[in-house]
């Protein structure tokens, strides 16, 4: 169990604890709450480790605009940032995502402007206190850095060894090795090297969801696509709002507060039930490596037309939609045959679910055989 906040421990008593050689277990104890507050990847590692890790592991005060990290590199350690920001950068090379070979100028340890900075590549990511980076390349085959780090302002750093890290922290951050796993056997990322996906794993969310919780909402826009790695969704359309987000012309008139109460009146519980189907129709249920927002990319639609509730504890990934269109455009390892026959299928499956009319069945029939020309 973890002790109670203490609000009495500054950053100032923590900052000379970390420059102590020797540190007792009652002062590392005494700093331990401030850990806890302020470091969101401590939050799932238990007090005796994360007092071994700050044991083990090297605090460093970096300068403003000073290079921590660089794309290519070997990498054998890794950071948690206890205060400050910096951004990440990485260059795009026509077959991979890491810089093969340094660029004149790039040598640099100190960057004091945009321009300087464009040269590590572009602006993937910021990451501020309690955030950590630079463990993507331990799940490499190479060790070699993803992207280049550079400190935004005067920073201070926790520097843990890599063997730290698979001893103490590798099985508490991110699911990491879950993730890496399900791509495996994933469809979509079938085709593309172990290291490529490790890669393409820093550019996903992982979501950890509760039985329950929305995933996504019908008529949201769709920004990305959301791959389930653990558990099972519950996929709901309202049918009404459906034809109006893909303007449908079926018969399905909605019913008038009048005309809902003299069927209830007429036809009892049948009917109540009956009028709250017309609401909310379940068309699916979503398992492992299926994905969410897919029909939406193919078909290029805005919205999502379904809603999707987690049916059990879920694990997801999100992918952005411009980073799905990378993954197909630079190497497409099938994932677009991939995704059109699964959709395809789908929409097959959920138009016969989703209305008992032959109308509106028709037309998002006749919405996919348009959109698969
Ligand atoms: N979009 C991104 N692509 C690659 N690395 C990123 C990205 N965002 C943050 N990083 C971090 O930048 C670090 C650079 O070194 P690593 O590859 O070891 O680990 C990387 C990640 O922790």
């Amino acid at each position: 169990m973890k002790t109670n906040y203490s609000k009495g421990t500054s950053w100032h008593d923590v900052e000379n604890l970390l420059c102590q050689l020797e540190k007792s277990d009652q002062e590392l104890e005494r700093i331990l709450p401030w850990f806890y507050e302020h470091v969101k990847c401590f939050k799932q590692v238990k007090e005796e480790a994360v007092k071994q890790v700050i044991r083990k592991s090297e605090y460093a005060p970096i300068k403003r605009d000073h290079v921590i990290v660089r794309q290519g590199e070997v990498g054998d350690c890794c950071y948690i940032i206890l205060r400050g920001t910096v951004s990440v950068y990485a260059k795009r090379t026509e077959d991979s995502d890491y810089l093969a070979q340094d660029e004149p100028g790039v040598r640099t340890t100190i960057v004091k402007n945009h321009k300087e900075r464009s040269k590590f590549g572009a602006e993937v990511s910021v990451l501020k206190s309690g955030d950590k980076f630079g463990d993507l390349c331990f799940y490499k085959s190479n060790n070699e850095r993803n992207a280049t780090v550079i400190a935004d302002e005067n920073l201070h750093l926790l520097v843990v060894d890599c063997r730290v890290y698979q001893v103490l922290l590798a099985d508490k951050f991110l699911d990491m090795k879950d993730q890496l796993r399900f791509m495996e056997k994933s469809p979509l990322f079938k085709g593309y090297p172990y290291d490529y996906r490790v890669t393409l794993l820093e550019k996903m969310r992982a979501r950890r969801l509760h039985y329950g919780s929305a995933i996504v909402r019908q008529g949201d826009l769709v920004k990305s696509i959301t791959i389930i790695c653990r558990g099972e969704a519950l996929l709901k359309i309202n049918p009404k709002k459906l034809s109006q987000q893909y303007k449908l012309d079926g018969d399905q008139r909605p019913l008038t507060v009048i005309q809902k109460r003299r069927e209830i009146l007429k036809r009892g519980y049948a009917a109540a039930e009956e009028i709250l189907k017309r609401k909310n129709v379940t068309v699916a249920t979503l398992g492992i490596c299926e994905l969410i927002g897919d029909i939406e990319f193919v078909l290029g639609r805005s919205q999502y037309h379904i809603t999707a509730v987690a049916n059990t504890e879920m694990l997801v990934m999100d992918m952005e939609l411009n980073e799905l269109q990378r993954l197909m455009a630079k190497r497409d390892g099938g994932v677009s045959e991939f995704l059109h026959s699964t959709v395809l299928c789908k929409l097959s499956s959920r138009a016969d679910r989703c209305t008992k009319t032959g109308e509106q069945k028709h037309s998002i029939l006749h919405t996919r055989r348009k959109n698969f020309k």
